[in-house]
């Protein structure tokens, strides 16, 4: 058997080999070792092998979803091994012949299918990657779906693809190794890489891959594709088939995504902005999760796509606005077909585990319930005559089935559904004559024998006939001695005992076998009537798929819309201009935390029209200058993905580029200091902003020396105004830098009230015209809780250096003189005690004392 074993695992060095023998999946060697660590499971060993013990974990049949979860969490591959045949069958071919076994799947993290393994609200893809010349072409494959994808890049903006759809494995041909290792998210996610031989990349083997499985001739009518893309997407194909085995998936033809249609948003303004995860890697708190107002799975893979996609063309943007609005207005359309939504099962990945032969009942009652609730959404629109465009064509999509739907309704049980086609009793009675007959026999079989030896009393006249049941002879007829003589020629003898005799009929032996096999042939029938109604619903798949994305579309939009009344968003007016004039924008995220801590959000207005496209925010810390700025991006992602937007009105030129970079971050995964990062960044700002783009900078150089970080904060406000003539938020303590609102003709200089209060400061969070001079930073430190003596010497250090500023220039810090320590009267009163020379009456006299000097305030 482990000579077996050995040969299976050489296939497949790179997972962690299930290798079923009985009711467990067994691991050996590192296997073992590897999957007790993080499963925490008991690591035992079994046998020898060349006199050393071989370790041993094992895991039960029944449960090994939960244990296979973990695993690929972990980011493991496993390939399950199972026996192809029993060991009855085995035996048959030779006393020692060792149960055949073969790989039935290999689970990867890109490959997963099953519910319990993956996020519902996300896709799952996987990727390739090859490169050609100075181009970077990706592919990606989410079979839980069927979406299949390809897009190029060059070698620069390969983080911004890979973040954009986040895959769960990436496969990358070793020819394109040095051009791609370093990227960031290649060096952060290693564990998702695996490297192939470049063979598998091959476009000739490839494109003969494709077509196999499209089952066409040429490409041609999925579009054009060029070699490299047809040997990323033939390389996606030969993987899925290797972890799939028998199994192809459902694969939608390979699109191309064009990056000119969607508002380009690099790796780091994605992270930046939180707009799908927190910095954390939490789901909550991003502004997905914000969004996030739809009813079903596909509504939040929908909105996930959007928000990772949004886009750049003015035209479409605005088609979804016209759909956000219809459902904003009509709100009783809104809410009736939310609550259809939410009985909108998965059908996305059930049309996927269907296709894969993973599929269960469930899948089918689904897709019935699906189809059930169809001519309801549609007339809820139907009545309509202000339908927008792309809620008409939403609806177009979904089509009646009615056929389909009439078979499986006339199929499938209404309720009590097995989760596993092999547990039966999910097909209903009166659908196949021959399940019914099998079902009758298995569970009426005892009525069947009775009836059988009612009759046999008549025809043979014998009162006292009975049938009866044992082990050795089965099913028999048992006639006593007495009635010897009436029996029947038909009858055939099988026992002969003191008092009677036993008998057996042909008709008795059919229904015996009949009687017996009735549950095992039952079940058998119901899997083929279950294969039978799975390719029924596949050959109405793709319609089915556009469906799933149809009514994603109608949950999104009016998703959207019960946002836009839930935080009073309005519609932005989005054209081809280079506006961006927001009246009274909000926080919304910023806004809720301060309800729920009963305090009120200040709206603030931003216009960036000609003549003022930068602006240069100066202001205290702590006053709300990140919020504003995060504010105006979160006003340009929503617009962009066809949202209403947190402000009074907004007027909103479409934007290509949307560059953020607000606070720091180091990445020492690929070696690089924080500050080194930030100019990484800023410089890949100032190579790519156009005049459409929208930056937000905050605190540009502030992690280096004074004077280089100020140096580099003015060439790059200089920058943006001259050369990318972009539209600017930009924020800085660095308060020399206003006096470019004289020399740059575009910049205007805006800064956060505050008032002096009493000897504190009060944060209005209000934008105002104007520079601020002092940061307040102090007054911060103070709030945080500095030690009283360290907050003290920085009020004099900044005195010090305040009062040095204005005569001459460049004094360091470590000059500045040490305050002289003033000795308070509590200081020499405590000084001028003797612990030991106190009485009980002194010591009391004593507190009496201190509790005086410190409320005459004496410190
Ligand atoms: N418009 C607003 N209305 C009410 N409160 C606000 C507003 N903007 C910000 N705040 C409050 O002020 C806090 C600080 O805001 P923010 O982080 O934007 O300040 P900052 O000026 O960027 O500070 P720093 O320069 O220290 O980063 C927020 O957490 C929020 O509680």
């Amino acid at each position: 058997m482990m000579a077996q074993y050995f040969a299976i695992k050489e296939q497949h060095k790179n997972a962690l080999l299930f290798y079923r023998l009985g009711d467990f999946y067994e691991l050996f060697y590192e296997d073992a070792i590897t999957a007790s660590k993080a499963l925490d499971i008991t690591l035992t060993k079994r046998g020898q092998n060349q006199g050393e013990a071989i370790p041993m974990c094992g895991i039960p049949f029944h449960a090994y979803e939960n244990y296979l979860s973990r695993l690929i969490r972990q980011g493991y591959s496993v390939a399950i091994c199972e026996q192809m045949e029993t060991p009855e069958e085995a035996k048959k071919r030779g006393g020692k012949s060792v149960v055949q076994r073969d790989v039935v799947r290999v689970v990867t993290p890109g490959t997963l299918t099953e519910d319990t393994l993956l996020n519902a609200g996300l896709p799952n893809y996987l990727c390739a990657i090859n490169t050609s010349d100075d181009q970077v072409i990706c592919g990606f494959v989410d079979i839980s779906t069927g979406v299949f994808l390809l897009e190029t890049s060059d070698p620069l903006t390969l983080d911004t693809v890979l973040e954009k759809y986040s895959p769960s494995e990436v496969l990358i041909s070793e020819s394109a190794r040095s051009s791609v290792e370093r990227a960031s998210y290649i060096v952060t996610h290693r564990k998702k890489v695996t490297w192939q031989p470049a063979s598998r990349f091959d476009s000739y083997t490839g494109h003969k891959r494709l077509c196999q499985m499209y089952q066409v001739s040429t490409l041609e009518s999925f579009g054009h594709f060029s070699d490299d893309e047809i040997s990323v997407a033939g390389a996606l194909v030969d993987y899925v088939s290797l972890t799939q085995k028998q199994h192809m998936p459902r694969l939608s033809p390979p699109k191309k995504i064009r990056s000119d249609g969607f508002l380009f948003i690099d790796a780091q303004t994605r992270r930046s902005l939180e707009l799908t995860m927190t910095l954390k890697g939490e789901y909550k708190g991003s502004i997905l999760s914000f969004l996030d107002h739809t009813t079903n799975n596909l509504g939040k893979r929908m909105l996930y796509e959007q928000v990772s996609h949004p886009l750049s063309n003015v035209q479409k943007i605005n088609e979804r606005l016209d759909g956000v609005a219809f459902y904003a207005h009509h709100t009783d359309v809104r809410r009736s077909l939310r609550d259809l939504l939410k009985q909108v099962p998965d059908i996305e990945r059930c049309l996927s585990r269907l296709s894969v032969g993973r599929g269960s009942p469930r899948d089918l009652d689904a897709i019935r319930n699906v189809l059930g609730l169809i001519p309801e959404i549609k007339t809820l629109h139907l009545r309509h005559e202000d339908l927008p465009i792309i809620l008409t064509r939403s609806l177009h999509l979904l089509k009646n089935l009615d056929e389909l739907k009439d078979e499986l309704d006339k199929a499938i049980v209404e309720s009590g559904l097995p989760v596993l086609t092999r547990d039966g009793g999910f097909i209903r009675l009166g659908y196949s004559p021959q399940l019914d007959e099998y079902i009758q026999l298995r569970d009426h079989g005892k009525e069947l024998l009775e009836q059988m030896q009612a009759r046999y009393v008549q025809e043979t006249g014998i009162s006292t006939l009975k049938i009866k049941y044992n082990q050795v002879i089965g099913y028999y007829i048992e006639i006593t001695q007495t009635h010897k003589d009436k029996v029947p020629d038909w009858f055939i003898l099988r026992q002969t005992l003191v008092n009677g005799q036993r008998y057996v009929t042909h008709e008795l032996a059919e229904l015996q076998e009949k009687i017996l096999s009735a549950s095992a042939k039952a079940l058998e029938r119901e899997q083929q009537l279950f294969e039978e109604l799975v390719q029924k619903v596949l050959v109405d798949a793709d319609t089915l798929s556009l469906m799933a994305k149809a009514l994603a579309w109608l949950d999104v939009a009016a998703s959207h819309a019960e946002l836009s009344k839930h935080f009073k968003l309005v519609r932005p007016v989005v054209d081809d201009s280079k506006a961006f004039q927001i009246d009274s924008g909000r926080h919304p995220i910023v806004e809720e935390a301060l309800i729920f801590e009963h305090q009120t959000f200040v709206p603030n207005s931003c216009d960036l029209s000609k003549g003022q496209s930068l602006w240069l925010m100066t202001g205290p810390n702590m006053a709300g200058k990140s919020t504003f700025l995060r504010q105006n991006a979160l006003m340009i992602v929503m617009s962009h993905i066809g949202c209403f937007v947190p402000a009074a009105t907004a007027h909103i030129g479409v934007v290509d580029r949307l560059f953020s970079r607000i606070g720091a971050s180091d990445d020492l995964a690929s070696g690089k200091s924080t500050f080194m990062v930030e100019m990484i960044e800023t410089a890949a700002i100032l190579n790519q902003a156009t005049e459409s783009s929208f930056v937000i900078l905050d605190e540009i150089g502030r992690g280096t020396a004074t004077y280089d970080g100020m140096s580099i904060a003015h060439a790059t406000v200089e920058h943006l105004h001259n050369t990318n003539q972009c539209r600017t938020l930009f924020a800085t303590h660095y308060h020399e830098l206003t006096h470019l609102e004289k020399e740059l003709a575009n910049t205007a200089c805006y800064t956060m009230a505050v008032q002096e209060w009493n000897n504190t400061i009060l944060f209005k969070h209000q934008v105002i015209r104007g520079c601020a001079d002092r940061s307040y930073g102090i007054h911060v430190a103070e709030i945080a809780g500095f030690p009283r003596d360290a907050l003290h010497r920085a009020e004099s250090i900044l005195e010090h250096l305040e009062a040095k500023a204005q005569s001459t220039e460049g004094q360091t810090i470590v000059s500045v003189p040490k305050p002289v320590k003033r000795i308070s009267e509590l200081d020499k009163f405590v000084m001028g005690l003797n612990p030991d020379q106190l009485s009980p009456k002194d010591a009391l006299d004593v507190v009496y004392k201190l509790k005086q000097l410190i409320n005459n305030g004496d410190k």
